[in-house]
This record gives structure tokens, sequence and C-alpha cells, in this order.
């Protein structure tokens, strides 16, 4: 059947399909500020580029609304503020609407800036099953002059782990010998379970033969890198979006239903966290975030 014969219920059908599926995508993209996955400026960024996206489709309240801490009240107030209608789309703003809602969104949420004159002391840290592990290994892999730290942990080792190269697998009184004589930089439990840290030595052994090191640990350890360290270069890895971060923990499958819900309740409050860190890397493919890790630890 052509196109101009097709029956109206079969158009019907199909604009009612394309209406549910632009839905659901703007749906995933409010969920996606609501969690921090993504900034408004972000979403207001790829609305302008494309009226015709989902972003561009959002209507303002409810882009207002997913902002964190943004209630109906003081929704209604920002619309008034900046004169502008609760029909609008975000993709149909004119342009001084557009500059005075960027400028809004930056004063009151600004995005972190880069921090001048970082050190070679590199962390990367993330909400669980962002992909830490899998972007470190890259980096092992393709960049071995970036010395990856081995840490200790009291978890136990799974098949093929090795000793010294994965962890340094210690049980729980050697591990309190460690923190006693000074010899983590940081330490912390993780998912409530085991018990992590970073020896010092070797890290700063690296650093005083001017190498780069790079830290893979959970946002505790990155709090008290930089404590240790100011000037410790702190990178946080992002998910391309909240759901292919439910997606990949789920994809692992290492994880029972309720160590995830646990662990993704866990990773709505690193997201929080993300504006302490010098820089945000979002893992879409592995070796694009790997390269940028790299170029951030030049
Ligand atoms: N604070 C801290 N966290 C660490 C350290 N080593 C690993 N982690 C974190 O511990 C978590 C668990 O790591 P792992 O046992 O390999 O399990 P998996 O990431 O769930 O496969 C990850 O979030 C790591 O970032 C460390 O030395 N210090
Ligand atoms: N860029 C990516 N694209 C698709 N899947 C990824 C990507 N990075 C990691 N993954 C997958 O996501 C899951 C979680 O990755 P992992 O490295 O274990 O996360 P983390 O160390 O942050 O907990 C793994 O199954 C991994 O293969």
């Amino acid at each position: 059947m052509t196109e101009a014969r097709r029956p109206p219920e079969v158009d019907r059908a199909a604009a009612s399909r394309r209406a549910v599926a632009a839905r659901r995508e703007r749906a995933a993209l409010k969920r996606d500020v609501s969690t921090r996955v993504i900034t408004p400026q972000e979403l207001l960024r790829r609305a302008l580029a494309d009226p015709e996206s989902p972003a561009g489709a959002m209507r303002m309240p409810e882009f207002l609304t997913a902002i964190p801490a943004i209630g109906e009240g003081k929704r209604d107030r920002i619309l008034t503020d900046l004169a502008i209608s609760p029909v609008k789309r975000l993709g149909g703003l004119g342009a001084r609407q557009r500059r005075d809602l960027m400028e809004f969104l930056d004063r009151r949420w600004p995005e972190p800036q880069p921090r001048a004159g970082r050190s070679r002391l590199v962390v990367l840290a993330g909400p669980t099953a962002v992909g830490k592990g899998t972007v470190a290994a890259y980096i092992k892999e393709h960049h071995p002059e970036i010395r990856l730290s081995v840490s200790a942990t009291t978890r136990p080792p799974r098949p093929g782990e090795v000793e010294g190269e994965h962890y340094y697998f210690v049980d729980d009184a050697e591990f309190d010998r460690l923190v006693e004589s000074g010899a983590l930089l940081e330490h912390a439990t993780v998912h409530n379970r085991y018990r992590y840290g970073t020896p010092r030595a070797p890290l700063e052994k690296v650093l005083a033969e001017g190498g780069t090191a790079l830290l893979e640990i959970d946002l505790q350890g990155a709090r008290q890198v930089r404590a240790a360290d100011p000037s410790a270069t702190l990178v946080f890895l992002l998910p391309p979006s909240w759901d292919e971060l439910v997606d990949r923990l789920v994809g692992r499958g290492t994880e029972d239903a309720e160590e995830r819900a646990r662990r993704l309740r866990t990773a709505r409050s690193e997201l929080a966290a993300q504006n302490e860190f010098d820089y945000r890397v979002v893992n879409d493919d592995v070796a694009t975030a790997a390269e940028e890790v790299v170029a951030l630890a030049r």
C-alpha cells in the first residue's frame, strides 16, 4: 500500500506510537537531569541545537521541575521572573529568553570549571557500574606509562584475580596494621562491605620519578586524596544517561536485585558530588573516555 492510500486509522496509530515514544524520551531526559547525570544547561544546549529533538520538545515547566530543588512553587516564580510562558517549548525559546534562562541556570547551578595547575596524581571516581574498572583497564593496556595504583583490600580474590596485580589481598588484621602505620594514603569501606585502601609508598615513588599515577577508587577515597593533596587531579566518570547506568549494572550481573537497588541509591548521592571534581568525562565509548582521561592526566 502506498503512503497516499493508507487509511487514516493507520496514520493515527503511527502518530500515537510516535507520541508515546517521544513522551518516553522526554521522561528519560528529565530523569537524567533529576539524577544529575546531565546538567540543566546541557539539556538546554541540546534543545537549542536541535529544536525537533526530545529535548527541544520539552515544555518549560517539565524542564524546570526536573531540576533538583525546584518544586512547583519555585517553578512558577522562575517562569514569571524570566517572563517565559509555561506553554513554551525549550526548542521554541526566543533569543532573549534563551540567554536569560542560561544565565539564570549558570548563576544558580554553576557547572564545574576545570581547575588549573593539577598534579600528576590522578583520581578516577564515579557511580557504581559507570565503567571505572573498564576505563582503568583500557588505560593500563594502552598507556602502560600511566601507573595504575594497586589497592589493598579485605575482599577475597575472585577467580582469575592475581595478588599484587589486581589487588593486594589482606585480612582485617593486616588492613588495620596498614592503617595504623600510615601506609595508606586513603582508605574506606566500600558498598558497606570490604575495606579498600591506596598504598602510599608506590605512589610516592612514581610521582618522585616524574610519572603519572592513576587511582581508581570510590568517592570517599577521592575526598581523602583531595584533603591529603589539594593539587590532585580529580576526574568524575559519568554515564551517558541514568537508564544506561542501570543497564550496565544489570548487564554486569554481579549483584542481586536488592544490592543493585542499594547501589543505585548510593549512585544518586555520588552524582550529586560531581562538582567537587576538577573534570567530568562521559563514558559513552570506552576508548574515547579513556583517551580523555589520559589527556587530562598529562
Ligand atoms: N577508597 C577506595 N576505594 C577503592 C579502592 N580500590 C578500589 N576501590 C573501589 O572499590 C569498589 C569495588 O571494587 P571491586 O572490589 O573491584 O568491585 P567492583 O567494582 O564491584 O567490580 C570500586 O568502586 C572501586 O572504585 C581504594 O584503594 N580505595
Ligand atoms: N562505555 C561502555 N559502554 C558499554 N558498556 C560499558 C562501558 N563501560 C563499561 N561498560 C560495562 O558496564 C559494566 C560496568 O563496568 P565496570 O567497569 O565494572 O564499572 P565500575 O568499575 O564503575 O563499577 C560492565 O559490564 C562493563 O563491561
